[in-house]
Order: structure tokens, then sequence, then C-alpha cells
């Protein structure tokens, strides 16, 4: 097959680690959001590992940035790191106090919350370009799909609402849109181990997703849901 003929790479993403994806847009904590059943603790944790995640991805976004060769490119970063630390980090700090949380050293530490920060920030420091634009793809594309569908549902909380609302708006989806379209730009002349290695930084981001989302519910899953 020639490289024209391949199917776009965002497309070989969504299809090979269809599982993957899957399984983090129908996690526990999605569904708990669309039933109107999340557990306040649940999001009071994950309020707290979030914050400190948005913190991360900004550094992230930096060394995107950095890495870029391309003035359009940076534009558009530069655009995102500004939304990240304008928009989502103030929803954090007001949602801190109106809800009286505050830092839990042991839940950053909790593996999987430690596994998600580091695993991203070593694609960050250690990835290509386009490595990078995978982990924030893979990230930003899982969020706008699941937040577009759990808007249509009824929150009662709305501090939850809000932040569902926030991934779901023209902004977001725009961002998520262009993550796919640069991707895709870039995967048509990867050979075809460069694209691989592409699908494989997908497939771990939404694993790292997934546990880190698991952590919401605390060390033992089960005292959450048990009826
Ligand atoms: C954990 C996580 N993953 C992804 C996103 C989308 N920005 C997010 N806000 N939080």
């Amino acid at each position: 097959m020639t490289k024209s003929q391949r199917p776009q790479l965002t497309a070989r993403m969504l299809t090979q680690e269809a599982v993957s994806f899957e399984a983090m847009i129908e996690h526990r904590f999605v569904r708990d959001i669309e039933a109107d059943s999340l557990p306040a603790p649940v999001f009071d944790r994950y309020l707290l590992i979030e914050g400190a995640f948005v913190e991360t991805a900004i550094a992230i976004f930096g060394y995107a940035v950095a890495r870029s060769e391309d003035l359009a490119d940076r534009r558009k970063l530069i655009a995102s790191l500004d939304a990240l630390a304008n928009q989502q980090m103030p929803y954090f700090e007001m949602a801190y106090e109106m809800r009286g949380l505050s830092p839990d050293p042991d839940l950053q530490s909790d593996p999987r919350v430690a596994a998600f920060r580091d695993g991203m920030l070593d694609i960050a420091r250690h990835g290509s370009f386009a490595e990078i634009l995978t982990a924030m793809f893979a990230a930003e594309w899982m969020y706008w799909t699941w937040c577009r569908r759990a808007a249509q549902a009824s929150i009662s909380d709305p501090m939850l609402a809000d932040w569902v609302g926030l991934h779901a708006d023209a902004g977001f989806a725009a961002q998520a849109q262009w993550l796919r379209d640069r991707l895709d730009r870039l995967g048509h002349d990867m050979d075809d181990a460069a694209q691989d290695a592409a699908v494989t930084v997908f497939g771990h981001v939404q694993r790292l997703e997934i546990a880190f989302h698991d952590a919401a519910y605390g060390p033992d899953q089960s005292e959450i849901s048990a009826p």
C-alpha cells in the first residue's frame, strides 16, 4: 500500500485502539455522570487529581511549543495553553474554595495518578512532536467524545455540569479537531513504523486515562460503589 492509499493516521488510532478508547468513554466515571449519580466524594477526589493534571497539561503543551518548528502550530498551541491557564485553572481555584478542598499529597501519589502524570510527561519530554500531539489528541478527543454525549444528560451538580460543558463547547471541539487534522497531515508523511509508534502512544494514553479515572473512586473502589 502506498502512503496515499493508507487510511488517515487518526482513523487508524481510533480503529486499532477501539477497545481501549471505548473502555474509557464507557468508564464508570462517565456512566455515573450520565446517570446523574456520581458520588460527591468521587467528584471531590477527581477535582483534586484533575486540577493537578491540568497544571501538568500546561507543561506538556509547553514541550510541544518548544518542539514545534512551525509558527502557525505554535500559535495554536499557545492558544490552548492560554485556555488551560486562564479558563481551566480558575475553575479549579473556584471549585476548591467552594467545596472546601485542600491539597492531598497521598492522592497525588496514588500509583494510578502518578502513572498518568509521569507517563504523559515522559512522552512530552522524550517523544517526537507527532508523539506529543498524539498524547494530547488521545486525551482531548476522548474527553470531547464523552462530554459531548454527557452534556445532553441532566446533571444536578452545577460545578460538574460546567466541567462537562467546558469540554463539549465549540472552542474545545475546535482544539480537538485541530489536533486531529494536524496529526493526519503529519501522519501522511510518516513511514509505517512511525505511524505504528503513534498508534501505540494513543492506546497507552487511553489505558493511563482509565486507571486515572479509577483512582477517583479511591483505593478501595468497592467502598464507594457498595449500595
Ligand atoms: C484526565 C484528563 N484527560 C483529558 C482531559 C482533556 N483535556 C482532561 N481534562 N483530563
